[in-house]
């Protein structure tokens, strides 16, 4: 099976929750981070057998038991994009993959680490045990986030970094690069309104990530999504380092909430679910192909039409709700957590991860679309192109009535980059 930390994040709760940290029976010993829980559990008959926890305890051996997983079962299947892989599949398979947290040295940077979003992502990666460094990178002061986390006995270092001057050196030897660097939506603003501020903001961090880290997974964040993955396309282009296949615009949430809408409205168990979402990201440029549901569902017209209306305007919803104080920061954080999390595993070896993401694709006329990739060490190792097989008529309407706002977002980020002289 599958590895994962939040089974270790549950155990260790249970493990330790009986005892205070820095009780004698869960003392630390010199050179580890954390404590031997074997004791803690030999004195908690409820707790399963534990082989190892990456987050208290360098181990190796540990299982996947999705059933004691720190956020619930549930929760925790949707994290690790279980579902992302047809039920059909998913049921029959042993996946090969074994979760080695003694190999587990991914350093990953968040540019744009003091934001709304990059706040609780720090967290969220500080947790994986895949991790064994999260820099933390913005224009605004990092120094108290970064000692905050700091504090978690979790295995993952934490670096700060402040300010332009740093940049590089929260890059050099990154493996993965998330960017969500930059400003969200007020009322009554689109995506698109946020170019003028965000282009340039992505631009400039991408050409210190062509310079520092050209190898790195690229997960872009920041909005208009459409246009910013072409602008960090272009750039690495000029620098001479793009590799299509790392480059990723992170569309997990709009997956994530599709699952949660359509098992909501269909009462079924979260797990279970998993809308494939293709197209870009803003408005009516996200597709939710209702028809590709797994498990098979049945949907009225008009709960198709309701519910594709509702993932759509989701984001919108989130920034009205907030009045002014941006969009959605934790739910996005959840979904950019999973997208760095099956990143990661893919990256270590598991053969068997799939994801939706907007990357440069030949799936239509268009340069960049989003759909399921399948991942791995190298990035996109395959477009996945059967969900666009058999769309539905109300399907293949939007695909086609989405191409040319999602084409002008494109062209509109390369023109960006091209228009100005190439950065030294
Ligand atoms: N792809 C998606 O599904 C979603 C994308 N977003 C987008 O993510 C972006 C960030 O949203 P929030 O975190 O809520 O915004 P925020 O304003 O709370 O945080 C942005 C952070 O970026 C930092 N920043 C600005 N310029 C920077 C630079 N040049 N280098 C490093 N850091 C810089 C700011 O100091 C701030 O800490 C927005 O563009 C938003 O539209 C938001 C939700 C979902
Ligand atoms: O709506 C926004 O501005 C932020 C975003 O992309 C989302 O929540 O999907």
């Amino acid at each position: 099976m599958q590895q994962c930390w939040l089974t270790e994040l549950k155990m260790a709760a249970r493990a330790a929750a009986p005892y205070p940290i820095g009780s004698p029976f869960i003392s630390p010993q010199p050179g580890l981070s954390c404590q031997s829980k074997r004791v803690a559990l030999k004195l908690n008959p409820h707790n399963p057998p534990l082989r190892g926890f990456s987050a208290l305890k360098a181990a190796s051996g540990i299982t996947r038991e999705p059933g004691n997983s720190f956020f619930g079962k549930d929760s925790f299947a949707a994290l690790m994009g279980a579902s992302a892989v047809p039920t059909t599949r998913k049921q029959n398979r042993v996946s090969q993959y074994r979760f080695n947290p003694r190999a587990s040295h991914y350093k990953v940077t968040i540019l744009g680490a003091a934001g709304g979003i990059g706040e609780p992502l720090s967290l969220l990666i500080k947790m994986s045990p895949l991790v064994s460094e999260v820099r933390l990178y913005d224009i605004a002061n990092v120094k108290g986030i970064t000692a905050d986390l700091s504090h978690c006995n979790t295995p993952a270092q934490v670096r700060g970094f402040n300010g332009t001057s740093q940049l590089a050196d929260s890059l050099r030897g990154a493996d993965l690069v998330v960017v969500p660097a930059g400003v969200p939506r007020k009322p009554g603003m689109t995506r698109d309104d946020l170019f003028s501020v965000n282009a340039s903001i992505v631009k400039g961090l991408i050409e210190a990530v062509a310079e520092n880290c050209p190898q790195a997974f690229i997960h872009i964040i920041s909005n208009p999504l459409n246009s910013t993955v072409p602008i960090a396309a272009e750039v690495m282009k000029q620098k001479g380092v793009y590799d299509p296949k790392k480059l990723f615009g992170v569309t997990t949430l709009d997956v994530v909430r599709s699952n949660t809408f359509v098992a909501q409205r269909k009462n079924l168990r979260l797990i279970d679910v998993d809308v494939p979402v293709v197209g870009g990201h803003s408005g009516s440029t996200i597709l939710p192909l209702l028809s590709k549901t797994r498990p098979l569902v049945t949907f009225t017209d008009k709960e198709v039409e309701e519910l594709t209306a509702k993932i759509q305007n989701a984001g919108t919803e989130v920034v009205e709700a907030k009045e002014g104080e941006g969009s959605a920061t934790l739910s996005m954080a959840y979904a950019a957590a999973r997208f760095v999390e099956s990143s990661l595993r893919a990256k270590d070896g598991d053969a068997d991860v799939y994801e939706c993401a907007y990357v440069q694709s030949n799936l239509t006329e268009l340069a960049f679309f989003a759909s399921r990739v399948k991942l791995g060490r190298k990035g996109v190792e395959a477009l996945i192109s059967s969900d666009l097989q058999g769309l539905t008529e109300y399907e293949a309407e939007i695909l086609e009535a989405l191409k040319p706002q999602l084409k002008a977002n494109i062209e509109k980020g390369i023109a960006f980059v091209q228009k100005q002289p190439a950065a030294a």
